[in-house]
C-alpha cells in the first residue's frame, strides 16, 4: 500500500499532530533556499517522535550530513556530479535520493538507485506538470520509488494510480508556506487507505 509522506513542517505542534495521524514519514526542509526552511537546531526537538523523520537539503549536503540527528534519513534534493555520488557511498547514513520526474534523468536514477533504496521522483521544476507517463514506467520495475510534485487532494488519485512506494506532499497539504494543513492531511489519508 501507497504511504504518506509530508514534507516542509516548520512547527513542533504541526509535526506532532501529523505524529498522531497514519502519516508514514515527515519530512523538514533544513535549507534557507526553502519558505519552510527550519534549522537543524529545531530537529533536536523532534527526538519523542518514533515515525521515521527526514532532513530535507538542497545546497548544505555536507553540512545536513554533519548536523541533522542520527536517527533521520536525509535527502538529498539536488543532482549530484559523481564525485559527489562516490563521496555520498562513504557515509553511513540512510539518504533519500531526489530525481527529477523526466526521461532524460534516466542514468541519474539508475545512479541514485545503486546508492539508496529510497529514491524521490520529482518535480525537476516546482512549476512544472508532474510526468506521469515516465513515473508509471520508473515505477513498473521500482515500485519502492516515492512520488511528488504539486501532490494535492484534487489529483492525488492520479499519483496513486501508479501505486508508488509512497507519496510525497508539502504545498497541497499547507494554508500557508510551512503550515500544514490537518484536516487535508486527513482526506489524504482517507484516500489512499
Ligand atoms: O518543500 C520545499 O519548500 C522544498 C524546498 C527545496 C527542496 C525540496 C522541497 N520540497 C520537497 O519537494 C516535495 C514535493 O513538494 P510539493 O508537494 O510539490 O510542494 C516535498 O515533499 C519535499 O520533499
Amino acid at each position: 500500500m501507497t504511504k504518506l509522506k509530508v514534507c516542509g513542517i516548520a512547527t513542533l505542534d504541526d509535526a506532532i499532530e501529523l505524529a498522531k495521524l497514519n502519516v508514514h514519514m515527515l519530512g523538514f526542509v533544513t535549507d534557507p533556499i526553502s519558505p519552510r526552511y527550519v534549522k537543524f537546531d529545531f530537529l533536536n526537538f523532534l527526538k519523542s517522535l518514533t515515525l521515521p523523520l527526514v532532513s530535507v537539503n538542497v545546497f548544505n549536503i555536507r553540512e545536513a550530513i554533519r548536523r541533522t540527528p542520527s536517527n533521520f534519513l536525509i535527502q538529498v534534493h539536488r543532482i549530484l556530479n559523481d564525485d559527489e555520488m562516490d563521496i555520498m557511498t562513504t557515509y553511513e547514513r540512510k539518504f533519500i535520493m531526489y530525481v527529477p520526474m523526466s526521461e532524460r534523468y534516466l542514468p541519474y536514477l539508475e545512479k541514485a538507485l545503486n546508492l539508496t533504496g529510497m529514491v524521490l521522483l520529482d518535480l525537476e521544476r516546482k512549476s512544472d506538470k508532474p510526468d506521469l507517463n515516465f513515473a508509471s514506467k520508473v515505477l513498473k520495475d521500482h515500485p519502492e520509488v516515492g512520488i511528488g510534485g504539486g501532490i494535492n487532494l484534487d489529483n492525488v488519485r492520479e499519483f496513486l494510480k501508479l501505486e508508488p512506494g509512497w507519496i510525497d506532499v508539502s504545498r497541497g497539504v499547507e494554508d500557508f508556506p510551512g503550515k500544514k494543513n490537518l484536516n487535508k492531511v486527513r482526506k489524504l489519508l482517507e484516500v489512499i487507505a
